[in-house]
């Protein structure tokens, strides 16, 4: 199938590509001229596993292309894909201001009769699917689409993987034409497709996305239970998670959810719902527990040290919202540095990939070096912030030897907290000790 998709970010760039990968024929359409001609040279701007072999791939065998020109690419397609950007706004409401410029844009650009499929891949409110219709319809009043949504599902740092091993395709589609292009799209991906109307589809984003981060704040808070009560949040999740009905899954304890994705989304649905006079109070809840999820690994320095950090370096491990990304943004890091610098604390930090995305986001004072155990050298403590596999073979020896006091506070529960003891690293974990 011929395919333009708009917006060429992380889930524009990843799908586009591995749609083309199944042998259709994508053009990609961005409106940043230097990212078009970055990914023409295969120089790609985000770092995913995987993406740079399949993007040179089917570049060279035609395809996949790059262009800032929306015209022509939905000339040729038979299918348009929106996937630019909905960021969070002041309100908390999602900023729906690109998501309708591309489709004026579309309409604008379609000038003749042929039936073409418009889907929805950015996360939006509900509603959202028949707006767009109304605006390309207003540039374009004969214009013969169908508008759809098809919510994207992929994690950042296994994109690329998540896209052609989803565990379901949401389709919503209001016109039976439409549905059976959208499944033809995507059964090749898996049997696992809910086709249901638009409204249904966009609350399924949402409402997903929502409880992922419901049961990350549920973790959160019996850790800082535990905490209390000196039991083990591992050994509870596992003990939990054996429950088929609750499921191992997305019950690591730690700082609090991050990324581009989760914080925004709670907050918009929150928003969605307080439009219609409904008060979301577990929303609300999910949102408190973790904006104070990332003061933890302070509290316990702070505790240790007897508040007293004032003047002690701390060994950042980790800065990216999560291991495999390089986005910072909304990463538990940023607000980490930032309480430990204004106590007074010197910060050294360190992380494989995300360091440069970093900078300009942390105090100017703080230090960033290439290697984890240059980070830790003479600290007075370490924090593990982001669980990066590099860090997690850093031995209880390793840190014995090189920080100057062996405190180790293990914000993703990933080092072996016996061993850690009997080795003498005075250790915290978050929920447990
Ligand atoms: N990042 C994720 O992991 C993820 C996963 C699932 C869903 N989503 C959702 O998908 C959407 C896109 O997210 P993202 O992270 O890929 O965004 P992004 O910011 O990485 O990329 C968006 C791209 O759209 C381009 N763009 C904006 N306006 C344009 C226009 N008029 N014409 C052409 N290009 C334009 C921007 O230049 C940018 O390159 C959001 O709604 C997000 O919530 C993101
Ligand atoms: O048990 C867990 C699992 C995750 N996290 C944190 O939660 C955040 C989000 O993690 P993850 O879901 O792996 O990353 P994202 O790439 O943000 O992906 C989420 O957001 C995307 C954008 O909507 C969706 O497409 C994905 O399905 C959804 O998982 C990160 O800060 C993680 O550290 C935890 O603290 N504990």
């Amino acid at each position: 199938m011929k395919l333009a998709v708009i917006g060429t970010g992380y889930v524009g760039l990843v799908s586009g590509t591995c749609f083309a990968d199944l042998g259709n024929e994508v053009i990609c359409v961005d409106k940043l001229e230097d990212k078009v001609e970055r990914l023409n040279r295969y120089d790609i701007p985000i770092y995913e596993p995987g993406l740079e072999e399949l993007v040179r791939k089917n570049h060279q065998r035609d395809r996949l292309s790059f262009t800032t020109d929306i015209h022509s690419a939905v000339h040729h397609a038979d299918i348009v894909l929106i996937a630019v950007g909905t960021p969070e706004t002041e309100s908390g409401a999602a900023d729906m201001s690109f998501v309708y410029k591309v489709a004026e844009e579309i309409g604008e650009s379609i000038e003749d009769d042929k039936y073409r499929v418009i889907v929805n891949k950015s996360t939006v409110p509900v509603g959202t699917a028949e707006k767009v219709e109304d605006l390309i319809k207003k540039q374009q009043p004969n214009a013969n689409i169908n508008v759809c949504s098809v919510p994207e599902f992929l994690r950042e740092g296994s994109a690329v993987k998540d896209t052609f091993h989803p565990d379901r395709i949401i389709i919503g589609a209001s016109d039976k034409r439409a549905e059976s292009m959208l499944l033809e799209l995507h059964s090749p991906l898996t049997d696992q497709i809910v086709v249901t109307d638009p409204r249904s589809s966009e609350m399924i984003k949402y409402a997903s996305n929502a409880f992922l981060a419901t049961k990350i704040s549920f973790i959160n808070e019996i850790a800082n239970i535990c905490d209390a009560y000196d039991a083990d949040i591992k050994a509870v999740a596992e003990g939990m998670g054996l429950d088929n009905r609750i499921g191992p899954k997305f019950l690591n304890a730690g700082i609090g959810y991050g990324g581009s994705c989760f914080p925004k989304d709670v907050k918009a649905l929150k928003h969605l719902a307080e439009e219609r006079n409904y008060q979301p109070d577990i929303l609300q809840a999910v949102m408190d527990v973790n904006e104070k999820q990332s003061h933890r690994m302070v509290e316990h320095l702070d505790r240790i040290f007897d508040g007293d950090i004032k003047g002690m370096t701390v060994a950042i491990l980790g800065l990216a919202f999560k291991p495999n990304t390089d986005d910072m943004r909304e990463a538990p890091s940023v607000k980490i540095i930032h309480e430990l610098t204004e106590k007074g604390a010197s910060v050294r930090a360190v992380d494989p990939i995300a360091a440069n995305n970093a900078r300009t986001l942390l105090p100017e004072d703080v230090h960033i070096v290439e290697d984890a155990l240059e980070a830790i050298k003479d600290a007075d403590a370490a924090f593990l912030v982001t669980e990066w596999d590099e860090f997690k073979k850093i031995t209880a020896d390793d840190f014995k030897r090189l920080l100057k006091q062996p405190v180790v506070i293990d914000g993703r529960n990933v080092f072996d907290r016996d061993l850690f003891k009997e080795n003498g690293i005075i250790y915290h974990g978050i929920g447990r000790k």
